[in-house]
């Protein structure tokens, strides 16, 4: 029998599949993406990544247990002090200013993944938070896992950084204990239940490929 994540991920495969070969994150593994294309994308995350962290600070909000409390606002720590150090890390090296980044508007795209996350985590309740940030963080994983193993990937002068992070074995243990509570809140959960949490599951696997797209075209 087949854990909740193992069924979600399964789900989401095709659509996983495709971020994995596209273009924007293949030129990350390879380092012919443009800098302009990846300042884009640099921008947009790091506004995406405020809206993110409120979708863990939501989940605090809605659990009544201590240790789920205790998971859910290391998690904004680590995003807000850690996976955010590599967004102004590159910032530093860009010249770009925190000021700067918050005259950007954010994208379309932009606006319609975060709402979305944050729409359904307000309207459900721990579960909905979970499994709504739970592609984001999981796919990240292995994308950076995926890309550390081609040679050289991980050592080149500009992208280096940014496929070591989501690579360490801090970002790993993180999403495995998002994965595992996941696990752990579902279990035993309705089919009905089941099919509500695979549709969010999948709509944000598209939204984090739409993100993907949206930066290669720089769409804003
Ligand atoms: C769009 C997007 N999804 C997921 C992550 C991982 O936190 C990120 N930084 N950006």
């Amino acid at each position: 029998m087949l854990t909740i994540s193992e069924r979600l991920y399964k789900a989401a495969q095709p659509v996983w599949k495709e971020c994995h070969e596209h273009p924007f994150v293949k030129g990350i593994g390879d380092g012919s993406l443009t800098i302009e294309q990846f300042r884009f994308y640099l921008l947009q995350d790091y506004l995406y990544l405020y809206d993110y962290a409120r979708v863990f600070a939501l989940g605090i909000v809605k659990s009544k247990d201590p240790k789920v409390m205790q998971l859910l606002s290391k998690s904004v720590d680590n995003i807000l002090n850690g996976e955010m150090k590599i967004h102004r890390s590159y910032m530093e090296r860009l010249g770009i200013t925190e000021d700067q980044v918050f005259q950007v508007k954010p994208s379309l795209k932009n606006v319609a993944y975060t709402n979305y996350m944050l729409a359904v985590s307000h309207a459900g309740g721990i579960a909905e938070v979970l499994v709504s940030i739970l592609a984001c963080s999981w796919s990240y994983a292995e994308i950076g896992q995926v890309l550390a193993q081609a040679p050289g990937a991980a050592d080149h002068t500009f992208y280096g950084e940014w496929i070591t992070g989501y690579a360490s074995p801090e970002y790993h243990s993180s999403n495995q204990a998002l994965v595992e509570l996941t696990d752990k809140l579902l279990e035993g959960c309705s089919e009905e239940t089941y099919q509500r949490m695979e549709d969010i599951f999948v709509m944000c696997s598209r939204f984090e490929l739409d993100f993907w797209e949206m930066s290669w075209r720089l769409e804003s």
